[in-house]
C-alpha cells in the first residue's frame, strides 16, 4: 500500500529523515549495506563504539535494509519502554528479528493475550505452587546430574541446566506426569532452538516472501505435531471438564492450562490454539532462564570465592524460615548475585527494539524525531557496563546490590519506599528484562526458579571451572550474546569428602 511504500522509504538507508542522528559506520547506500554484513559479526564493538562517541545520546547502525537507531541514555531508554503499541511496537519490532508469525504463529501476535495471563495470574501463584516447583528442583538436579558418592562429574553446562529449567518450568506450567515426559520437554526446548534457528534465515528476505519461505525451512509442524500429541490429550481432558462442570469444577488444577482459560475467548478455546500457547511459553521461558542460569554458574566458577557466603545465606534462611516463596525474599546474596550476572552477562548488545508506528513518528523529549517506519532499541550492553551508572562497571562484583540494598536499609524507613536493586526490578540502566510496558511478564517466575535453583546448587553441591579463573567465551551472533554452549562444569556433592 501506498502507506507502507512511505514508511519504508521514511526507514530505508537512503532516507534523509534521521539525517541528524549521527551513524556509527558508513554513510552511503552501498557502503551501509557493508556495515549491515559487518553488524552481523561486530554489533557488541559497532554498539560500544557508539555509546563511546555520543554519550548519552542517540546514534544509528546500519542493517541491510533499514537504519536502527540506538540510545544509550536512560531517560530515553524509559521514553522508549514507556511508550503504548499503537506508538512503538513491540511486535512489530520483534519481527524485524523473528518472524513470530511464520516460525511460532501468526494468534501469538494478533491475540497475545497470554502475555496478560503470564503477569498476572501465573505470578499470583507463586506462593501456592512454589512447593511443587522445589521438589521438581531438588528430584531434577538428582536425575540430571546422576551423581554418585565422592565423584567429581563434567557436565555440559547449559545442556544440563537446560534439562532441569525445562522439567521445573513445566511443573509449573503442566504438573506431574507430563513435565518428566522426555518427548514432550525435548520437543519444547527443540522448537525453541528451531525457532531461532530458522527465524534467523526467513528474517533475512522481504516480507511478502517471508511465509513461502518458511514453507521450506521452519519445521514449526513437526514441534506442533508433536505438542498436540504429548500435551493435547491433557488440554482436550480440561476442555471437556469446563463443558461438563462449568470453569471452577471442584480439583480443578492450578497451572498454567486452567490460567490460560480463565482468560481464552472464542477460537483460542480450542485443544490447538492452547496448546500452541503452552508451546509459545515455553519458548519464551526455557532458553532465557537457562541462558542466564548457565552464565551464573560460569560466574560462579570463575570467582569461586562467592560459594560459602551464599551457602551460608541459604543454609541461615531456610533453617529459619523453611523452603517457601517467601524465604527467597530474605536471599539477598543471592539475587544480588543473579541480577549481577544479568548485568555484565545478559543475553544482548541491545533490548527493546521497536518500530515507529505512529503516523506522525516518535517525538524524544530533547525533540529528536524519529520517523514512521523506523526502528529503536536501548544499548544495553554498554549502559550495563557504563561506569557512571554502576562503580567499577566492568568489575563482577557479587553482592553489589545486596551492600546497595543494606546500605539503603540503614538510611530509609522502608516501609515508605521500595528500594530497586532486586532481580525483578527493571530500570533505564538495568535491561535484562526489558523496561516499561513490555518487561518481560515472565520475571516474578524466572527470579523465583533461578534463585531456588542457585540456592540448591550452592547448597548441594562443589563446582569447579574447566580452566580455573577462566571464564568460558560468550557466542556472539548479531545482536544475541549468549553463554557459551560446550564448556563443562564439574560438580560433585557437598558432604561426600
Ligand atoms: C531469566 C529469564 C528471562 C529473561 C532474561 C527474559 C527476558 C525477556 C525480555 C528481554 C523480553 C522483552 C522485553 C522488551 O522488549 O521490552 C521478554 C519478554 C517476554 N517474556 Fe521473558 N525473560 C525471561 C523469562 C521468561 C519466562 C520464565 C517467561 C514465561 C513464564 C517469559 C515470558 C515472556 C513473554 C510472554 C514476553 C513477551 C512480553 C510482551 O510481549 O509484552 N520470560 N523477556
Amino acid at each position: 500500500s501506498v502507506r507502507n511504500l512511505k514508511a519504508f522509504h521514511n526507514s530505508n538507508l537512503t532516507s534523509t529523515q534521521l539525517d541528524a542522528i549521527p551513524i556509527v559506520g558508513s554513510r552511503g547506500f552501498l557502503a551501509s549495506f557493508w556495515d549491515g554484513y559487518k553488524f552481523l559479526a561486530n554489533a557488541p564493538d559497532m554498539i560500544q563504539a557508539g555509546y563511546t562517541q555520543y554519550p548519552n545520546g542517540i546514534f544509528r547502525v546500519a542493517r541491510f535494509s533499514h537504519w536502527l537507531v540506538v540510545v544509550s541514555h536512560p531517560k530515553f531508554v524509559k521514553e522508549v519502554g514507556g511508550a503504548p503499541e499503537h506508538i512503538l511496537s513491540f511486535h512489530e519490532g520483534v519481527e524485524d528479528n523473528l518472524p513470530v508469525k511464520q516460525v511460532i504463529g501468526r494468534p501469538i501476535v494478533e491475540n497475545p493475550y497470554h502475555q496478560n495471563t503470564i503477569r498476572t495470574s501465573l505470578t499470583r501463584n507463586l506462593h501456592a505452587r512454589f512447593p511443587e516447583v522445589r521438589d521438581e528442583i531438588a528430584c531434577a538436579f538428582d536425575e540430571v546430574l546422576q551423581l554418585h558418592d565422592s565423584e567429581w562429574k563434567w557436565l555440559p553446562a547449559l545442556h544440563t541446566i537446560m534439562a532441569v529449567v525445562a522439567r521445573v518450568s513445566n511443573r509449573l506450567f503442566v504438573g506431574l506426569p507430563l513435565c518428566r515426559n522426555q518427548t514432550y520437554l525435548w520437543n519444547n526446548v527443540q522448537f525453541a532452538i528451531d525457532v531461532i534457528q530458522s527465524g534467523q534465515k526467513i528474517a533475512l528476505f522481504p516480507k511478502i516472501m517471508r511465509p513461502l519461505v518458511a514453507t521450506f525451512i521452519s519445521s514449526k509442524d513437526k514441534s506442533f505435531a508433536v505438542a498436540l500429541q504429548t500435551l493435547g490429550p491433557l488440554v482436550a481432558e480440561r476442555l471437556a471438564k469446563e463443558d461438563e462442570l462449568g470453569p471452577n469444577w471442584p480439583g480443578k488444577p492450578n497451572d498454567l492450562i486452567s490460567w490460560l482459560l480463565e482468560d481464552a475467548q472464542g477460537e483460542e478455546r480450542t485443544v490447538p490454539a492452547l496448546v500452541l500457547r503452552v508451546l509459545s511459553t515455553n519458548f519464551a521461558a526455557i532458553h532465557t532462564s537457562s541462558m542466564a542460569f548457565t552464565q551464573a554458574l560460569y560466574d560462579l566458577t570463575t570467582n569461586p570465592e562467592y560459594l560459602l557466603p551464599m551457602r551460608e545465606e541459604a543454609e541461615h534462611v531456610i533453617a529459619n524460615e523453611g523452603w517457601t516463596k517467601a524465604a527467597l525474599n530474605s536471599m539477598v546474596k543471592i539475587d544480588s548475585f543473579l541480577r549481577e550476572s544479568q548485568r555484565l552477562n545478559g543475553n544482548g548488545s541491545v533490548a527493546m527494539i521497536r518500530k515507529v508506528v505512529a503516523k506522525d513518528g516518535f517525538r524524544f523529549s530533547d525533540g529528536t524525531v524519529l520517523p514512521n517506519g523506523s526502528f529503536v532499541c536501548a544499548a544495553a550492553r554498554a549502559i550495563h557496563y557504563d561506569a557512571s551508572n554502576y562503580k567499577n562497571a566492568t568489575e563482577f562484583d557479587g553482592f553489589r546490590f545486596a551492600r546497595e540494598r543494606a546500605e539503603h536499609a540503614a538510611t530509609h524507613d522502608l516501609t515508605q519506599d521500595v528500594f530497586k536493586r532486586q532481580m525483578i526490578s527493571t530500570a533505564g540502566d538495568f535491561l535484562p528484562f526489558g523496561t516499561g510496558k513490555h518487561a518481560c511478564p515472565g520475571r516474578f517466575f524466572a527470579a523465583t526458579e533461578l534463585k531456588a535453583m542457585l540456592a540448591h546448587v550452592v547448597i548441594n553441591y562443589e563446582l569447579k571451572a574447566e580452566v580455573e579463573g577462566v571464564r568460558p567465551q560468550d557466542n556472539t551472533f548479531g545482536i544475541t550474546i549468549a553463554p557459551n554452549a560446550s564448556a563443562r562444569v564439574a560438580f560433585r556433592k557437598t558432604n561426600a569428602l
